[in-house]
């Protein structure tokens, strides 16, 4: 190539670099919108829980069952290597949200029963 018309190396390398700049924002751009999308989810997924650990509370149920998170895990474990996806992660993570969905059953299995104590004992005095 004649001079004046090849790019100079340096400049080679800076048009490559904003080309890697522009794909990154690109990326983080999707990143954004999955961590988004993750987040609805998963407030939609506790809004149900929420009303399972009501249901399970008034009628004295206990707030775990082992043999659904059994089953829940097995069927994650599956979609995960369809997806492509670690199973290991994929049953870490369900472990670590039906840990904090467990830990909101009790909380309301135990404010349930002090309500449900303190109607029986009729009204407060005073
Ligand atoms: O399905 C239930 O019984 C629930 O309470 C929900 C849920 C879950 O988050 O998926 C949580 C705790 C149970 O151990 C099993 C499953």
């Amino acid at each position: 190539m004649s001079e004046g018309t090849a790019p100079a190396a340096g400049e080679a390398a800076s048009v490559a670099d904003e080309a890697a700049r522009e794909r990154l924002l690109y990326l983080r751009g999707s990143i954004d919108n999955l961590d988004a999308a993750l987040v609805h989810l998963l407030a939609e997924r506790f809004k149900c829980t929420q009303q399972v650990g009501e249901l399970k509370a008034r009628h004295s149920l206990p707030p775990a069952d082992p043999a659904r998170e059994a089953a829940q895990i097995e069927r994650l474990r599956r979609l995960a290597e369809d997806a492509k996806l670690d199973p290991a992660f994929a049953e870490k993570f369900l472990n670590f949200i039906i840990g904090e969905v467990v830990r909101h059953h009790r909380a309301i299995a135990d404010r349930t029963h002090e309500e449900a104590t303190a109607e029986a004992a009729g009204p407060a005095a005073g």
